[in-house]
């Protein structure tokens, strides 16, 4: 394993048990991230973004392969990774019953840091974090965005070599987005190793140096954001939903633009360098074939047609 590498994972794979037989969450995954990296994980809901991130951080233990955290083994060394990482999980995992403040400085001292050594940490990651005025206040005064910066502060407060961040953004409104990205952004020009999950496009490609796209467990792509783009979503996607009957896909095909037609469950998609004209084509070769369009939509490309080139399908399902 290189020296260089912050997270190292090899043929990954998780399957649970399920009453219809095993869900295969993870399905042989390969990554690797270097120091200083931002790398996103972008797929849909049930990708196995977490299920990823549960491996990678001793937290569930894989059916096969191998995850390694700065050259450490993640099933033989536990306890030292532990110690390299800091996971901020989807769901509220801060001690409601401590203030904000103190629930920074019993994680530093769990990290064996001594009183004073661990409330001046507490209080420097408030600082950074924006919430000096907020050490005082209870967990659930918090309003979502500022305890998100809570569990991200309390995550640092040992400094990992590696900050996992499992959806840091869900749910939370525009403003707490853009200011937890600054956050992070800055974060990451400080040095920080940060591996997050998402499903916002958008959250992707500002954040991260490199990303991998995956979806049923497997990575589809991975690069930059503008290097998908280029590779393998360079074209725009027109789809038409309709009723009523089939397109004549010899006429679709014979389109002058369309690059590559898909038709399915009453979609006819249609992928194009230059889209100019194929909507209104697609709307009237449907007219010509008495079908009724119920939706269209044309999507520039974007993360968006990177995926549904590579998935055949919507991102957000
Ligand atoms: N503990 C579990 N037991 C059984 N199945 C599970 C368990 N955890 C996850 N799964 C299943 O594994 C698949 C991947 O789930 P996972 O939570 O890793 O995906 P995800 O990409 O993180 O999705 P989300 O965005 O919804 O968090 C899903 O089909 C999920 O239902």
């Amino acid at each position: 394993m290189s020296g260089n590498l912050a997270i190292h994972a090899d043929g990954l794979r998780k399957s649970y048990p399920g009453p219809g037989g095993a869900v295969e969450a993870v399905r042989g995954l390969s990554l690797s991230v270097p120091k200083g990296e931002f790398f996103g994980l972008l797929g849909p809901n049930g990708a196995g973004k977490s299920t990823t991130i549960g491996m990678l951080t001793t937290m569930v233990r894989p059916s096969a392969g191998h995850a390694g955290i700065c050259g450490l083994d993640v099933a033989a060394d536990p306890v030292a990774v532990k110690r390299r990482i800091g996971v901020v999980a989807q769901d509220n995992t801060l001690d409601i019953e401590l203030t904000v403040a103190e629930n920074l400085e019993f994680r530093g001292r769990y990290f064996g840091l001594g009183r004073r050594a661990a409330r001046a940490r507490a209080q420097d990651l408030l600082a950074l974090f924006g919430l000096t005025d907020r050490g005082r206040a209870r967990v659930f005064e918090l309003s979502g965005g500022q305890l998100k910066r809570v569990m991200i502060a309390r995550a640092l407060v040992h400094r990992p070599d590696v900050l996992f961040l499992d959806e840091p953004t869900a749910g939370l409104d525009p403003q707490s987005r853009l200011h937890l990205w600054d956050i992070l952004r800055g974060l990451q020009a400080d040095g920080q190793t940060i591996l997050l999950t998402t499903h916002h496009m958008e959250e992707a490609e500002t954040l991260c140096d490199r990303l991998a796209v995956i979806d049923h467990g497997r990575v589809l792509a991975c690069d930059s954001a503008k290097a998908l783009r280029d590779s393998i979503g360079a074209e725009t996607v027109v789809t038409v939903v309709h009723e009523g009957g089939d397109f004549d896909l010899a006429a679709v095909r014979a389109m002058a633009r369309a690059d590559r037609v898909e038709a399915a469950d009453g979609q006819v998609r249609v992928f194009a360098k230059d889209a100019d004209g194929v909507l209104s084509d697609l709307v009237a070769l449907a007219a010509k074939a008495g079908l009724t369009v119920l939706d269209a939509s044309q999507i520039s490309p974007s993360l968006e047609t990177v995926f549904l080139t590579l998935t055949g399908r919507e991102f957000r399902e």
